[in-house]
């Protein structure tokens, strides 16, 4: 399937000489959900403002619907929706005339249906008449949404779009680039928050000092680099690891009273479980009681954590292998 955006060896060195992108290859396929991930300052909206015109880049290429951008940059830009992380104008417009103004932006007609869709599904309708500064924080990133949705954008950039909002908007803003998916949207969305990628994403992303670390189907980063971790309770306590299970990746407390389990990572993705369930039988068989197993299996939250305090990113040729 082609590609609905190609980014390749793109660079920007910002004026005072700082490299924010390295060299970032990406590919994004069409109607997916692409959560790029990365700390603060890995260069997440030096990658987003790149493609969506706001930052020129200092080399590299970026390819939207199957063209150059830099060559067709007007037609190829009004396909394109950004939701900033903050509204920078129009704080005094009232919320629909914003919103209508934003379509009228990309020399589209208007759609005062289409405009009151949106505005209805952002639960926007009722503050229609409201100038944006007399909105809530929540009301205002919905208004930044709507603005970006207003031209009607096949590729949809969302800059932390739940970014100090509540727990009860952050779902709902869920369910509504969930939506937006439904309608064939391809969204790519920038977040500090692991549980959105989890919830959302089909695809995951990473970065980190304007270098992509590695970029996978969501469950296969997590089948491929997840662990599963077990804390076995044992009745009485051992002063040595038992022959037995000396082959697996267990360690004995201090006090010989717990069996911790670590492993299922890597190679042999996803087995951890497997593995425990083997341990215990060779427990059983070795007529060594346990109270209790709590385990827990790694999230892409851990193994986030886990890239971003690995060594240095990997050069170009390795990335993803190598990690
Ligand atoms: N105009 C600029 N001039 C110089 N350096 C800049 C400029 N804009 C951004 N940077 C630097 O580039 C790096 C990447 O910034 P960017 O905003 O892209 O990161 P980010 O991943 O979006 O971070 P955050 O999660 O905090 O939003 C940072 O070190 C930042 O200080």
């Amino acid at each position: 399937m082609q590609p609905i955006l190609e980014i390749r060896g793109l660079q920007k060195t910002y004026a005072n000489g700082f490299t924010a992108l390295k060299g970032v290859d990406l590919t994004i396929r069409k109607g997916e959900i692409f959560a790029l991930l990365g700390p603060n300052g890995a260069g997440k909206t030096t990658l987003i403002g790149a493609v969506c015109g706001l930052v020129r880049p200092t080399g590299g290429s970026i390819a939207a619907f199957g063209e150059d951008m830099s060559r067709h940059w007007r037609r190829l830009r009004a396909r394109v929706g950004l939701v900033p992380q903050e509204l920078a104008t129009d704080m005094f417009e009232p919320v629909l005339r914003s919103v209508t103004h934003s379509r009228g932006l990309f020399g589209l007609p208007p759609a005062p249906a289409l405009i009151e869709e949106i505005l209805r599904a952002l639960s926007l309708w009722d503050k229609r008449n409201e100038q944006i500064r007399t909105l809530s924080g929540g009301m205002k990133r919905r208004v930044l949404i709507a603005k970006a949705l207003a031209h009607e954008p096949e590729l949809l950039f969302l800059d932390e779009p739940t970014a100090g909002v509540d727990v009860e908007l952050r779902r709902d803003m869920w369910k509504q680039i969930a939506a937006l998916r439904e309608r064939g949207t391809t969204v790519i969305l920038t977040t500090h928050y692991i549980e959105e990628a989890e919830e959302m994403a089909d695809r995951v992303g990473i970065i980190r000092k304007g270098e992509i670390l590695m970029v996978d189907d969501k469950a296969a980063m997590m089948d491929r680099l997840g662990r599963t971790e077990a804390l076995i309770t044992l009745a009485q306590p051992l002063a040595d690891l038992p022959e037995a299970i000396a082959a697996y990746p267990l360690s004995l407390s201090e006090d010989g009273r717990v069996l911790c389990y670590r492993g299922g990572g890597g190679e042999g993705g996803g087995a951890g479980t497997s593995e425990v369930a083997e341990v215990t039988k060779e427990l059983t068989r070795a007529g060594i009681d346990y109270t209790a197993i709590d385990i827990h299996e790694s999230s892409l939250e851990d193994i986030f954590v886990n890239l971003l305090e690995g060594p240095e990113a990997p050069a170009a040729g390795d990335r993803g292998e190598a990690l």
